[in-house]
């Protein structure tokens, strides 16, 4: 499904959650959106999910407007952190409901992922630990198969293995059956290597949107002295340069080797550490 962000802010009293952010999502692809505590995120998930409205702008999904529009609403998944769930509820109940909701869902998955996480599907919502509440927050959104999955920071209480399980299930559902996933997390380290495409907001902006292959292969930080290194980056795409004392370090669209061979420090910049420079609100270029 395609989705387009056109001019979309949400502004709450005075404060910007989001502002003016436009992009496409064009395909299915799993996306990670990146930023920092506060960045606009999950404003973003919420009014993509048609949960809440926007200020300004607009998010269509192949052209319809998601707010309040049962067919498109039937097309998006969105688990959160917690509480995604009513505390009354059976984990059974849970799964009948969601089942009833989502046209494409996936009853031998989910019965698959229930065994797999060692669920009771009679236990009360309220009666699970964080990492089990989780659990089916993350066994729910696979099932849903829905064309567009959201997860918000799903894994609150996951243990490590417990992520990397659904780390793996979700590669594998992805690669027999493609759709958009969008995967916002803080664990960027953990996650990066899933993402396809990656979305950084900062203070409800976008500041970057780039693939995230070539954001591994393609970019390096050049360190070196400051005028040596701006002659370096004169002619070459520059996402930003961090300054101290006479150095500066450049991340830029470019070779290692090409850095090196002109006598410079150069290494690749994890998507975690373009993610920090890129929000950190203090840097100097
Ligand atoms: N219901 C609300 N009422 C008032 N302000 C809100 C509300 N929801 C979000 N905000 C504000 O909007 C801004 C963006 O919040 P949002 O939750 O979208 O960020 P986020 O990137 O998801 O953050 P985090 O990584 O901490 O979850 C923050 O300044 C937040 O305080």
């Amino acid at each position: 499904m395609r989705i387009e962000v056109k001019n979309l802010s949400k502004k709450y009293k005075k404060q910007h959650a989001l502002n003016n952010v436009s992009f496409t999502l064009e395909e299915p692809k799993i996306y990670g959106l990146l930023g920092r505590n506060g960045a606009g995120k999950t404003t973003f998930m919420d009014i993509l999910s048609g949960n809440i409205l926007a200020s300004e702008g607009k998010i269509l999904i192949n052209g319809k407007n998601p707010f309040d529009n049962q067919e498109l609403t039937e097309s998006i998944c969105l688990m959160k952190e917690g509480d995604n769930f009513k505390k009354d509820l059976k984990v059974k109940n849970v799964l009948k409901i969601f089942s009833y909701f989502y046209p494409t869902w996936d009853h031998k998955l989910a019965d698959d992922l229930i065994n797999e996480y060692n669920l009771n599907l009679n236990a009360k919502i309220k009666s699970l630990s964080k990492g089990m509440e989780s659990s089916l927050g993350i066994i729910v959104g696979l099932a849903s198969k829905a064309p567009i999955t959201i997860f918000d920071e799903p894994y609150i209480g996951l243990d490590a293995p417990s992520r990397q399980k659904f780390y793996e299930i979700l590669l594998e559902e992805y690669q027999t059956e493609k759709r958009t996933i969008i995967f916002s997390t803080h664990l960027i380290d953990e996650v990066s290597l899933l993402f396809e495409e990656v979305l950084i907001l900062q203070e409800g902006s976008l500041v970057l949107q780039e693939n995230a292959d070539t954001l591994r292969d393609s970019t390096c930080a050049v360190s070196g002295n400051t005028e040596e290194v701006e002659l370096y980056i004169k002619d070459k795409e520059v996402i930003g340069k961090k300054r101290l004392a006479g150095t500066m370090t450049a991340y830029i669209y470019g070779s290692i080797e090409e850095a090196k061979k002109q006598g410079f420090t150069a290494e690749g910049v994890p998507i975690q550490e373009l993610m920090i420079y890129l929000t950190d609100g203090k840097r100097g270029a």
